[in-house]
């Protein structure tokens, strides 16, 4: 017998080898493939397809089929996601890189700053200063270099970890640069927004949302960058009337922005065009050293939310912060005065708190000091516990700015205070390097077999499709008797005689009917009750109705606003009435959401009709 594409097909599932039994992998256990498969496939072509059971068969043993490779799906997807954390945890969740612009037409340092890759020298009259970061990017390193390092990160966000991604340096040093770019030189916030994109499109094995919102911490005040306001509100000494926003904490240590703009965003260019009008939005002034300098911290979060998914360890909604930090100065110098020196103090200030945050955080202390700055308060759930985060410190080779240099070198050595007191061991190194190249080959592995199941997957739904629109135009069903099933989990056994639903299996009752009926000559279409099609369609949706259609009650999330001194209608709020939308799917899964006939009034329809049926057969 000629075997056909389909039957191929079936046959190559049994190398996969899991087991549609075991039911889908939830968020707490990763998929475990059993060495053996547990469920041996039919050959699509033993039953004559012309035949309806035959039909209904095919269309089973495919949806099994659909079932494991979602299950592999699964298993590779918590493969390459645990790989990637184990890489992020060998590099350290804490990471600190350091970018050196070159002095340009400035006369360059007399001081000699040798450069190495992850390590940057400072001589000094008789001193010299070690100062150890994750990686040092020189003058010569484009935006490409310094994107390239930071992309693994922003997969972790998709996989459902908060992450930071902050600029620190002095004024002038290139901070915005770093972030945003210019025209022909994107930087790291339009590059992320099109990688996140693009591995959404990628991704198939769940549906994402993102969203972006911008603020700007100004002088202790939050501004809504996205909020619709006036021209003339561009003025830095403006402060519009949105600027104190109130940062809600919920009990198990969520933080969101009562009122602040969130905008859902479906493709890049929407998301662009939002991100320039944030921009716009910025408080920025001529300093003595830049005509532009950011007066405030700038942060853009992009909210991911992944649903439908069984992300183990991970969760559902994900925060990326993107964070221009005001530029530090040291006030004497700038001869700063009035609100241009107030403005430096309020961002040295805050930018110290922030130091000390990072330090705690690293150092593994009980208290962390989240409540001493505004910046700090926002950023509390996404630089701890499960977080990734990478500080990129800015610092200049001019002449100038040496002591400015030392000070941020300085500010970076706090950050990775622990490891880079600890001296590493060449050994050790190798170690390390050689344990993440086998991390990252396992990651590519995962990702190549990925990207073969989701062409298999696609070619599988695509059989199921035709075999059920076979099966429907036999029986000449309505179009919404058809079942749903691409979103079908739960597999239907490929055995020839399907089961019927409890509901339709024979009675007492019945079966004495069915015995006068064998008398009298009506045994035969009796018979054909067990086997139609038809039963098989009831069967599958009423069955996901009732073991899928299980929701985990919704637990209730408590806001508190962190400042007392923020007006009192906020203290405590309502997960429903804050702005946090987005949160509300992570309580419900979507896996337990989405079944097959769902629509309750549907599956009203499907039951009766099934009993017309049964009732129209006797
Ligand atoms: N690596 C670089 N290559 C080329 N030009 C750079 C680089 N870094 C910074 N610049 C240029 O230096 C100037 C100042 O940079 P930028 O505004 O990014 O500094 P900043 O650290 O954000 O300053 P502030 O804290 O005052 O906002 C800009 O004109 C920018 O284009």
């Amino acid at each position: 017998m000629l075997v056909s594409e389909e039957a191929m097909m079936v046959l190559q599932l049994e190398d996969f080898g899991s087991d549609p039994s075991d039911g889908p992998a939830t968020e707490s256990e990763p998929v475990e493939l059993p060495s053996t498969p547990a469920v041996v496939y039919m050959d699509v072509n033993v039953v004559p397809e012309h035949d309806e059971a035959g039909l209904a068969s095919t269309i089973s043993s495919l949806q099994a089929e659909m079932w494991q490779l979602r299950s592999r799906q699964r298993y590779l997807d918590a493969k390459r996601r645990e790989a990637l954390d184990r890489i992020l945890d060998i590099k350290g969740s804490i990471r600190v890189f350091c970018r050196v612009k070159s002095a340009g037409e400035r006369k360059v340092a007399t001081v000699p700053i040798s450069i190495e890759a992850e390590k940057i020298t400072i001589r000094s009259v008789g001193t010299r200063k070690d100062f150890v970061v994750d990686r040092v990017f020189s003058p010569e390193s484009t935006q490409d270099d310094v994107f390239r390092e930071v992309q693994p990160i922003l997969r972790s966000a998709l996989d459902g970890h908060n992450v930071c991604i902050l600029a620190y340096g002095q004024t002038g040093t290139g901070k915005t640069h770093t972030m945003e770019g210019i025209s022909g030189q994107p930087g790291i916030v339009p590059r992320a927004i099109e990688e996140l994109f693009h591995q959404i499109s990628q991704d198939k094995s769940a549906s994402f949302t993102l969203s972006v919102s911008m603020l700007e911490v100004y002088m202790g005040s939050l501004r809504d960058l996205l909020v619709h306001r006036h021209s003339s509100a561009r003025s830095f000494h403006w402060i519009p009337k949105c600027s104190n926003l109130c940062i809600l904490s919920s009990s198990d240590g969520v933080v969101e922005i009562e009122g602040l703009t969130d905008v859902p965003v479906t493709d890049v260019k929407q998301a662009y065009r939002w991100y320039a009008r944030g921009k716009h939005a910025r408080s920025t002034s001529w300093t003595s050293v830049n005509d532009a300098s950011s007066r405030s911290h700038c942060l853009t979060r992009i909210t991911i939310l992944r649903s439908n998914d069984a992300v183990g360890g991970g969760k559902p909604v994900s925060k990326l912060w993107l964070v221009d930090l005001g530029g530090s100065e040291r006030l004497l110098k700038t001869g700063a005065t009035g609100h241009t020196l107030d403005e430096g103090r309020a961002i040295n200030l805050s930018l110290s708190a922030l130091g000390d945050v990072i330090a705690a955080l690293r150092m593994r202390r009980s208290h962390i000091p989240y409540r001493n700055s505004k910046l700090t308060q926002i950023l509390s759930d996404s630089l701890g516990h499960n977080s990734k985060v990478l500080m990129i410190v800015h610092i200049s080779l001019g002449d100038d700015d040496a002591a400015e240099t030392v000070c941020s070198l300085s500010f970076a050595k706090r950050v990775r205070a622990v490891e880079a007191t600890r001296e590493v061991s060449e050994e050790t190194k190798k170690r390390k390097q050689q344990s993440i190249t086998e991390l990252e080959q396992n990651i590519q592995e995962a990702e190549g077999e990925l990207q073969k199941l989701r062409k298999q997957m696609e070619m599988t739904e695509k059989l199921i499709q035709e075999k059920t629109e076979s099966l429907r135009v036999a029986h000449q069903l309505p179009d919404e008797m058809a079942p749903e099933t691409p979103a079908a989990e739960k597999p239907i056994r490929a055995t020839h005689a399907a089961p019927v639903p409890r509901f339709m299996a024979s009675t007492e009752c019945s079966r004495q009917r069915q015995k006068t009926a064998e008398s009298t000559g009506r045994s035969r279409a009796m018979s054909v009750v067990n086997t139609r099609p038809i039963d098989l369609f009831g069967s599958q949706s009423l069955s996901c109705s009732v073991h899928d259609h299980v929701v985990p009650a919704k637990k209730k999330r408590t806001w508190t606003c962190k400042r007392s001194d923020l007006s009192p209608h906020c203290n405590t709020l309502n997960e429903s009435h804050n702005s946090m939308d987005s949160t509300k799917g992570s309580l419900l899964p979507r896996s337990k959401k989405v079944v097959s006939s769902s629509n309750p009034n549907l599956r009203v329809t499907l039951h009766r009709q099934h009993r017309r049926r049964m009732s129209d057969l006797i």
